[in-house]
């Protein structure tokens, strides 16, 4: 039995992780985390599950009081990352979906997951398709040194460009010949219009209303173009990958940043 902790438990996709790890009969939910609602249980906070597991406002006293695995946490960068590091120093693994941290943030706290010999993962999507987009778009990118990504998700999100889309560039910029991109002398007009650098490869991101999670990278060569396309049309498409990350995270006494690296 892995005993998990939810942060950003009201959240939409905390809500997701508490329906997934509450339905799989191997993960029991001993707390969730919620800035708003603490000295409370879910059942009687609104927008939570009708269940008898304790609301914290606080990772420390969450840890202090109650046994704990696995914390996932689909939070906001800031205190995500303080969430990682109070799992860490508690001897609890965190499984990550939050996004927006930096290189450096990755780094940083691969070193303290390996000081603590703890394992530890963070995946900026866990949806097995993107996964397979993101690798997909690296075998091309060996090929076809053009490219730019889009990406695209509902306006409620904060981050831009998605965590998806630094981590497809960052994948593309390990096979990729340095490059800028467009024409030497081109110019934006509007501030913006040729989207953000990446190692001279450009990530444009549109922000609507209705949209999940979308990404298209999209590969120009002579006379020919590629896509690779990926959909997430409902936030279900993630719990697999949290889940798979739940159980191998157990296994592991160093930080993976990124889910690709533990799918066989
Ligand atoms: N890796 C992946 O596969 C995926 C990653 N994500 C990422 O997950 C994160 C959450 O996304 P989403 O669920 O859509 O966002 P939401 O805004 O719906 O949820 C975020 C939750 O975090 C809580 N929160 C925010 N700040 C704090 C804080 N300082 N302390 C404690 N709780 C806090 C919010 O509480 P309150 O509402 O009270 O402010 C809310 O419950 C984002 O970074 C997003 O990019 C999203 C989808 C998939
Ligand atoms: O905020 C979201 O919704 C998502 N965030 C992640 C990201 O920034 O890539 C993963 C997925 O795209 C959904």
């Amino acid at each position: 039995m892995i005993r998990v902790v939810i942060a950003g438990a009201r959240g939409k996709m905390g809500q997701e992780a508490v329906r997934m790890v509450t339905g799989e009969p191997s993960f029991q939910l001993v707390a969730v985390v919620d800035i708003k609602f603490a000295g409370l249980m879910m059942k009687d906070v609104e927008g939570m599950e009708p269940l008898d597991v304790p609301v914290y406002n606080d990772l420390h006293d969450c840890f202090a009081e109650v046994e704990s695995d696995v914390l996932i946490d689909f939070t906001a960068p800031e205190i995500g990352k303080k969430h990682v590091v109070t799992a860490l120093e508690h001897g609890v693994r965190p499984v990550v979906g939050t996004t927006g941290f930096s290189e450096e943030d990755v780094k940083e706290l691969s070193a303290l997951a390996e000081s603590k010999r703890t394992g530890a993962i963070i995946a900026p999507n866990f949806a097995i398709g993107a996964i397979l987009m993101m690798k997909f778009s690296q075998m091309a990118a060996k090929y076809l040194n053009d490219v730019e990504i889009i990406e695209q998700h509902h306006d409620r999100k904060l981050d831009a460009p998605s965590g998806t889309a630094v981590k497809t560039a960052q994948m593309i910029a390990e096979v990729r010949e340095s490059k800028r991109q467009g024409h030497p002398e081109e110019k934006e007009q509007l501030a913006g219009a040729r989207g953000a650098d990446f190692d001279g490869l450009r990530i444009h991101s549109v922000r609507l209303p209705g949209f999940v999670a979308h990404q298209e990278v999209i590969f120009g060569g002579e006379g020919q173009s590629l896509k690779i396309r990926h959909d997430s049309f409902h936030r279900s498409s993630f719990m697999p990958g949290v889940k798979l990350a739940c159980e191998t995270v157990m296994k592991l006494d160093i930080l993976v940043y990124g889910l690709e690296h533990i799918i066989e």
